[in-house]
């Protein structure tokens, strides 16, 4: 699981990446390549938010992608703190990846991939559940983050299946931050979200920081990302073509 060439990371530096270049082949026009990003290099520090910037295309999601591992990497590595090892996700095995993603790095989107059947307090007790919580404690817990997302009381115990495009969105964001992985990613998560949630979002975020846990993110909404950006990384520096400065 620890490749000999993986730097040691430092306590306050849960996520090292260097050297990381991505490209799509596009088969169906001839395998021509479209090179992404290049050499993209940065850490995220225990307790801060890093924002992803850049305009439309430049690679922002891809980044997060690469680095939750939806996307393959074609060079350079992620390392992640994992389990008292330094671990690289460029090179780990799907194994690895997924127990870096139960126990390490969460993931936040807008979207609720939604499970047939199991009802809102579940879809957010789980990931609790999954880490060996008693699902008493856990339900607790859940019914908590429900209702400082504002998820009417009257649609816990029914699946989010027929739920609005808002209450799905609540429902996994209050699943997301529920856990107490040491880093976080968040895509876009207030997206869409009126005022109050996204308020609601920004103090978890807040909180997440006092404990100590890392974040990167996707903001498009200007005063969110005012709010909530310790650091951010530009990703046009990182085009194709740009050399490093
Ligand atoms: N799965 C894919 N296959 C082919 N091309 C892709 C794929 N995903 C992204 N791209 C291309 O990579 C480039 C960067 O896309 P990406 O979604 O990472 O940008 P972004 O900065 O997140 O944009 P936005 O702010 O609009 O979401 C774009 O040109 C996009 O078309």
């Amino acid at each position: 699981m620890v490749s000999l060439y993986t730097p040691s990371l430092p306590a306050a530096r849960p996520l090292i990446v260097t050297g990381l270049d991505k490209s799509f082949v596009m088969h169906l026009r001839d395998g021509i390549e479209l090179p992404v990003v290049r050499n993209v290099e940065f850490f995220l520090e225990a307790g801060k938010l890093a924002v992803l910037g850049g305009p439309s295309g430049a690679g922002k999601s891809s980044v997060l992608k690469m680095i939750y591992g939806n996307y393959a990497v074609d060079a350079g590595n992620i390392v992640v703190a994992h389990r008292g090892a330094a671990v690289d996700l460029a090179t780990a095995s799907p194994r690895t990846v997924l127990d870096v993603r139960n126990y390490t790095m969460g993931y936040v989107s807008q979207f609720l991939r939604v499970v047939p059947r199991v009802s809102a307090l579940d879809v957010v007790a789980d990931p609790l559940v999954g880490r060996g919580m008693e699902r008493k404690e856990a339900r607790q817990r859940a019914e908590k983050m429900l209702r400082r997302l504002n998820v009417p009381e009257r649609l816990w115990h029914l699946p989010p299946a027929t739920f609005s495009g808002g209450e799905q969105q609540r429902v996994n964001i209050a699943r997301g931050f529920i856990t107490d992985h040491p880093i976080l990613l968040l895509d876009e998560p207030t997206a869409s979200l009126d005022a109050t949630n996204a308020a609601a979002v920004v103090e978890l975020i807040a909180e997440k920081k006092a404990r100590g846990v890392a974040m990167l993110g996707i903001f498009h909404d200007a005063e969110t990302r005012k709010q909530v950006a310790d650091s951010v990384i530009d990703v046009t520096r990182f085009a194709p073509g740009k050399t490093a400065e």
